[in-house]
């Protein structure tokens, strides 16, 4: 159990799998390659689903990968430890994750070719999803209530920071060539368009049977049940025994289900006053 945050230049991360010495150096000195593929995400947005959907492109919609390595090797979290170290001496072409702000990712990635997929979400369901996820995790600090959590997430005090600055952060980089923004709504909505969509991006055609079995073992229900994606194997290390949920829901809107009219009214005036200065169709949620 947590009651603290680890600050890195200003930004709270989890106490565990993350050190200041380990951020800076991979800050520093992490080489993205050219032929790298990077997964963006702020926590919560759906990035397991998107590294499982990548890996099964990358297999061929063949569900042998997915189901004998650990997410976090397929797609390691530049930002950890282990995730740095396993990452800094692999040849070839690599899938990588991560959470990072802007400001924090290895710098290299602007003087690389790297492919970036940048995946956004309601940020009022990606308060649902963190406030249900961390609240069973042994390394962020927990929130009483989700009054509380709703306070320190408008205020950027949950992990990772500020949903508002990370958009903001990144949104810099839309139009660029190498960098796709997709959101969890299109892909609940049209997932079959959506993986066409990253296909396309990422320079691979998968046949019709292919795509179908990639649909089939990224569903919500073959994840949840793939010990090898669902995180249940940090269970007892990292999360609770009981509990240590990724797969909760995987639907859009839960947040009307948790948050009071007050609440959702004093979200929206936030997110006019933060989020007007960008293009509102980045946005397609109600
Ligand atoms: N295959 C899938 N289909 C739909 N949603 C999925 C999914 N896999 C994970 N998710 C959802 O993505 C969220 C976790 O995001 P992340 O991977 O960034 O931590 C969870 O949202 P909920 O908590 O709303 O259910 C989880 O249920
Ligand atoms: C420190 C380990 C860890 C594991 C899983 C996490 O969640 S997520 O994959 O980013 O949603 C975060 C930290």
């Amino acid at each position: 159990m947590s009651d603290r945050y680890m600050w890195f230049e200003g930004v709270p991360f989890p106490t565990m799998g993350f050190t200041p010495e380990l951020m800076r150096e991979a800050w520093e000195s992490f080489v993205f390659k050219d032929e790298d593929v990077l997964i963006l995400t702020y926590p919560k947005s759906g990035t397991n689903w998107l590294v499982e959907i990548v890996c099964l492109i990358y297999s061929k919609g063949d569900p042998k990968w997915i189901q004998s390595v650990p997410i976090w090797d397929r797609s390691p979290w530049v930002e950890t430890e282990y995730g740095y170290n396993s990452l800094k001496d692999k040849e070839g072409p690599r899938l990588i994750s991560s959470h990072l702000p802007i400001q924090l990712i290895p710098k290299s990635l602007f003087n690389s070719k790297a492919k970036v997929i940048y995946l956004i979400r309601n940020p009022r369901d990606v308060l649902i999803s963190g406030y249900f996820f961390w609240r069973t995790s042994y390394f962020v600090k927990k929130a009483e209530s989700l009054k509380e959590y709703f306070e320190w997430f408008i205020k950027g005090n949950v992990p990772f920071g500020s949903w508002f600055d990370h958009i903001h952060g990144w949104m810099s980089m839309k139009g660029k060539e190498n960098f796709l923004i997709l959101s969890y709504e299109e892909l609940k909505r049209d997932t079959r368009s959506t993986v066409d969509k990253i296909c396309q991006f990422l320079g691979r055609k998968l046949e019709p049977e292919e795509l179908n079995s990639l649909l089939k073992n990224s569903s919500f229900q073959v994840m949840k049940e793939n010990k090898m994606s669902n995180l249940s194997l940090l269970r007892g290390q990292f999360f609770d025994e009981k509990n240590g949920i990724l797969l909760r829901k995987g639907v859009t809107g839960d947040w009307k289900n948790h948050i009071t009219v007050a609440q959702a009214e004093a979200f929206d005036r936030i997110f006019q006053e933060k989020m007007a200065d960008l293009p509102q169709e980045l946005f397609p949620w109600e």
